[in-house]
């Protein structure tokens, strides 16, 4: 590796991993922190992430880490550990001012907070951008075109930072001052890509999937707008763009983590033995509960939550849907 890294990732799974290699696609050193030693020491050694990113060989200014006060020196930090563990990994991040850019795409259980929350409560001082967006990591790593919203707290002098940090030939990013719709369109949109799947797992054909989306991204819409994310920009990259890729690829982890459980299977075993990471699993209990709590509509997202919880089969599920009283597209009367 030459020089010393401006950039830090943190967390080596597939997106972490990803997002390190097009960083270092033009020649620049990035420090990768990986929790496992085993994980360090085989991307170090063989430039090979296997068990996350497969096929890929990694950028030799791809450098890899275990310790975290490694990163001290990084200007800026992509924070890409899954929603749940990201509070426990900010809390040993060292001392510093730098920019956070997050990349987890899910709502923390038992707390209902967005992961800008989480991170402002663990890292006070910290300025926080939220980059989200349709990005299947196998595909940013391989150097094929991806656009993203890189959100940024700190505005445009945020932006002005981070932009030739960040952008890259194959990764482009599009500027927004909405960190809660930026996190708001990655988060739910996990959720209805499970949807999807068990619409795929039961067979229930092409239409239905398509109402699912259109459906789906009005509850992203009443649920964002509630929380006081633009409309804006859940139609953008990071809500509808993400909303239709995970959707409609078997690519997903969510989508398929659906498909499973459409062609029977309890959520314990679709998820057993699985080392990667199906956010909407661990978002769709916590985004019902706020949902309920807020009196904010999400009969989809609410069915999958019940569905993963148990308490109710896929088919049940769907005839739940299409049994709902009929009503206004769009809201108000009928
Ligand atoms: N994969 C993708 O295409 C994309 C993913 N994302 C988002 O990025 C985030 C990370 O996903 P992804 O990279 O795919 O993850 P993966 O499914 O590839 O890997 C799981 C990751 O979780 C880590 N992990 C497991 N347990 C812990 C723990 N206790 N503490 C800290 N880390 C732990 C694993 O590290 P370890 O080996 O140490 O257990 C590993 O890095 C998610 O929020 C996801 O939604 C966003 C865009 C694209
Ligand atoms: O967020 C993603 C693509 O934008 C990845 O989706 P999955 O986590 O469902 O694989």
């Amino acid at each position: 590796m030459s020089g010393a890294a401006v950039i830090g990732v943190v967390g080596a799974g597939a997106w972490g991993t990803a997002l390190a290699q097009v960083l270092a696609s033009d020649g620049s050193p990035v420090l990768l922190w990986a929790r496992e030693p085993e994980l360090v020491s085989e991307i170090n050694a063989t430039r090979r992430n296997r068990l996350f990113l497969p096929g890929a060989e990694l950028a030799p200014g791809i450098a890899a880490t275990g310790t975290l006060a490694d990163l001290a020196s990084c200007a800026a930090l992509l924070v890409v550990v899954p929603a749940q563990f990201l509070a426990r990994v900010l809390a040993d991040l060292p001392a510093g001012p730098r920019d956070l850019v997050l990349c987890a795409k899910g709502i923390e259980a038992g707390s209902g907070r967005l992961m800008a929350e989480v991170a402002a409560a663990a890292v006070p001082g910290a300025e926080l951008a939220v980059l989200s967006g349709p990005t299947f990591a196998h595909e940013v790593a391989a150097g094929l075109p991806t656009a993203v919203t890189l959100a940024c707290g700190g505005g445009e002098a945020q932006w002005q930072r981070l932009a030739p940090l960040i952008s890259r030939k194959t990764l482009r990013p599009y500027y927004s001052d909405d960190l809660i719709g930026a996190e708001i369109g990655g988060a739910v949109k996990n959720v209805l890509a499970i949807a999807c799947g068990v619409v795929e797992g039961l067979g229930l054909g092409q239409n239905a999937r398509a109402a699912l989306i259109a459906r789906g991204y009005a509850e992203m819409l009443r649920f964002g707008l509630a929380r006081g994310a633009r409309a804006e920009t859940l139609a953008g990259l990071c809500g509808l763009g993400d909303l239709v890729l995970t959707c409609s690829s078997a690519s997903s982890r969510n989508f398929t983590l659906g498909q499973a459980l459409g062609q029977g299977q309890s959520a314990a075993e679709a998820l057993a033995g699985k080392a990667s990471v199906a956010e909407g699993a661990s978002t769709a209990p916590v985004l019902a509960e706020l949902a309920a709590r807020d009196g904010i509509a999400m009969p989809i997202a609410t069915a999958v939550h019940r569905l993963l919880a148990g308490e109710l089969s896929a088919a049940e599920a769907a005839a739940e849907l299409l049994a709902r009283p009929l009503r206004a597209e769009q809201g108000g009367s009928p």
